[in-house]
């Protein structure tokens, strides 16, 4: 459903990344793990724009390119690593703004009701009425990810979603989203920092490793091995109760 041919992202005459070629399997969860500063971002920003692009973006068969703005809205919606602060708009309408793509001229019951069937999903109905400026880190990264799953699309793009969260809300994002893969057979594609969230939680994964990107079966690529060829750490791999996890070593 997406895939990437040849492809160079540059920022102006800075080439971050290049000759990227894979695929990214419909209805499944991919995640990015890699080194800070080795591009996932980057990689992100081209479904986003922010990044000059050479070669091929296909998606659903159709170059990237040729898409308008607003019908890709439709189909990909993406939750930034960071939140650009700007007017104090209640949490309940950043969240409901996420339906803009659908939306004629005001929002329907209908979009009122889906908001609200995320608000609750992540636990927001508690601060639905406060300016989401006054909020903190993390509840302003769940009331992001709310509003990208507001635009009900089918692809949806998390850039490193867990970031601000704690480990209850961590679970909470990573079962909503397995749940949401499974109900309705979304794909979705997130950068993660914690190769173990990754392990759990993704059926594929994309590794940066120097000069290269490794793609595969999430249980079968990370690994000591291959952990060790993208951070430089070492790791050993821990079976408790059937549920395998990696031990980072000093
Ligand atoms: N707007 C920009 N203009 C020029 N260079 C940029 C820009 N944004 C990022 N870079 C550079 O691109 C490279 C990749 O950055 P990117 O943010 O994609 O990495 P990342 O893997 O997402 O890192 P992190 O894990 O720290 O978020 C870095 O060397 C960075 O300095």
């Amino acid at each position: 459903m997406i895939t990437f041919e040849n492809v160079s992202l540059s920022y102006g005459k800075k080439e971050i990344l290049n000759n990227l070629n894979f695929s990214i399997t419909k209805g499944k969860i991919t995640s990015i793990l890699g080194p800070n500063g080795c591009g996932k971002t980057t990689l992100l920003s081209s479904f986003q724009g922010n990044v000059d692009i050479k070669g091929k973006i296909y998606i659903n068969g159709i170059d990237i390119k040729k898409y308008k703005f607003k019908d890709l809205a439709k189909i990909i919606s993406f939750v930034p690593q960071t939140y650009p602060i700007s007017f104090p708009y209640l949490v309940k309408d950043m969240i409901l703004s996420g339906r803009t793509a659908h939306i004629k001229n005001i929002p329907t019951r209908k979009d009122e009701d889906i908001a609200k069937q995320y608000i609750n999903m992540l636990n927001l109905s508690d601060i639905e009425n406060v300016p989401y400026t006054q909020i903190s880190g993390g509840q302003r990264q769940l009331v992001f990810i709310a509003r990208a799953l507001c635009q009900e699309t089918d692809i949806i793009i998390l850039d490193e979603p867990t970031s601000y969260l704690d480990i209850k809300n961590q679970i909470l994002v990573m079962s909503i989203i397995k749940k949401l893969q499974k109900k309705l057979n979304k794909t979705f594609i997130m950068t993660l920092h914690d190769p173990n969230l990754a392990l759990s939680y993704s059926d594929e994964a994309l590794m940066f490793q120097e000069q290269t990107i490794i793609k595969g079966i999430s249980k079968e690529i990370i690994n000591p091995l291959n952990i060790k060829k993208s951070y430089g750490i070492n790791a050993q791999k821990i079976e408790i109760d059937k549920i395998t996890f990696l031990y980072y070593k000093p």
